[in-house]
């Protein structure tokens, strides 16, 4: 057997007033354990050999353990990672899994492609789940078609399928990111905007219409990043209320259009928080006011219950540690940055969701990391 290990870490996005712009990779990750018939994986002329022999669906074997567990569909058609990873394989000439054999064919129902998911990200929760799922979709497609995408490549796929970039630049570059989308011409934005029922067909492909089409393939160039420096002193307490909001939902709650005023203001705050979270010593009443928001967090207060109150209720005098609160992603966690006093912090806003709605909430410490999706083979 030849077998790898994929791992791509949670995010939190905007992390205040970076809607669609920052992203955080945490320590909390979405891990696929993959493995084939040593016959399976070829590496040489690999892209040739596993184009000979491909695995059907029914010869994926998909298993999960941990978050999403009871809800994520075993179905390779239907399962996000899956999904993604055939939609990139499909975009490099594989109408299926690669699967190469040195002579004899498939047994019918052997599973030629076991992959185990062990997820510790919470779905719906703004911590990056869909994000993460789709990287790991990606690398997959990657590491099995041996098609040798550079990052930038491996973003073009995934931004084909989560249309903003913050998730999906820091869970496959890793650390703190800035990103924004090229503007395309005419014709590539054309490309790039295809429905996403168009490039993530569903089961059965008999059923679907765009299956047999040739697959959206990305302009090339999307997405474009910076990788921003982030004080090791500054840890991420993720508090997780126990409902989900889905990212569709919150994003639909959205303005069309914002006054000058709430766009300078946000502006004013990104700019000096890309260099402030940064320094060595993390300067709490600069940050805190730095991570206020007037574009996303006003307009999703109704999603999330103690949302304004847990907002107004913290400050660094009143924590002592704190460095900021905001929205984690769309919510409805709470990212909460401090350098002290995490226990502490993390209670306050658990008893805040519990008496405005009687609402469970768990609580995690999170490190920023500097790793994204990695891809280890196992020896
Ligand atoms: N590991 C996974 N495997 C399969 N599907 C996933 C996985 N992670 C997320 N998803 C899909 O993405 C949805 C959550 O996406 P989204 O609403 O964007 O929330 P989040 O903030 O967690 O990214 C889940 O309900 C599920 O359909
Ligand atoms: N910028 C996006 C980020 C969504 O993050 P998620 O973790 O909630 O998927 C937004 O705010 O809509």
């Amino acid at each position: 057997m030849v077998s790898f290990k994929i791992s791509v870490p949670s995010t939190s996005a905007n992390i205040g007033p970076g809607f669609d712009v920052l992203g955080l990779s945490m320590s909390l990750y979405l891990e696929l354990e993959v493995s084939l018939p040593a016959n399976a994986d070829s590496s040489s002329s690999p892209l040739e050999a596993s184009k000979r022999a491909q695995c059907s669906y029914a010869q994926v074997e998909l298993t999960y353990s941990g978050e999403g567990a009871t809800e994520a569909p075993l179905d390779p058609y239907k399962n996000l990672i899956t999904r993604v990873a055939l939609y990139v394989l499909r975009c490099h000439d594989y109408t299926s899994f690669p699967y190469t054999t040195t002579g004899s064919e498939n047994r019918a129902g052997e599973a030629c492609i076991s992959i185990h998911v062990t997820n510790s990200v919470p779905f719906g929760r703004g911590l990056g789940s869909s994000g993460a799922a789709v990287i790991a979709g990606v690398l997959l497609a990657d590491r099995l078609g041996r098609l040798g995408l550079s990052d930038s490549r491996r973003l073009d796929f995934a931004l084909m399928v989560e249309r903003h970039p913050d998730n999906v630049a820091a869970a496959l570059l890793g650390g703190f990111v800035a990103s924004y989308l090229r503007e395309l011409p005419p014709e590539d934005l054309k490309a790039a905007s295809i429905p996403l029922a168009e490039v993530l067909p569903e089961y059965p492909p008999e059923a679907d219409e765009n299956w047999g089409r040739d697959p959206p393939v990305p302009p090339v160039g999307i997405g474009h990043w910076v990788k921003l420096a982030w004080s090791p002193k500054v840890k991420a307490i993720a508090v997780i209320p126990a409902f989900e909001v889905s990212t569709a939902k919150a994003r639909a709650a959205l303005q069309p259009a914002y006054a000058l005023k709430d766009c300078v203001f946000n502006l004013q705050r990104l700019a000096v928080l890309t260099q402030a979270l940064g320094q060595q010593n993390p300067d709490p009443d600069l940050i805190f006011q730095a991570m206020q928001d007037r574009l996303h967090q006003p307009y999703r207060k109704h999603l999330i219950p103690a949302l304004p109150t847990v907002l107004s209720s913290f400050s660094p005098t009143s924590h002592p540690g704190l460095l900021g609160i905001c929205l984690s992603g769309a919510g409805p966690t709470i990212l909460a940055l401090a350098t002290q006093n995490f226990e502490q912090i993390a209670q306050s806003v658990c008893e805040i969701f519990q008496a405005e709605g009687g609402i469970h909430c768990r609580w995690l410490v999170l490190d920023a990391t500097t790793q994204g999706g990695t891809i280890e083979e196992h020896l």
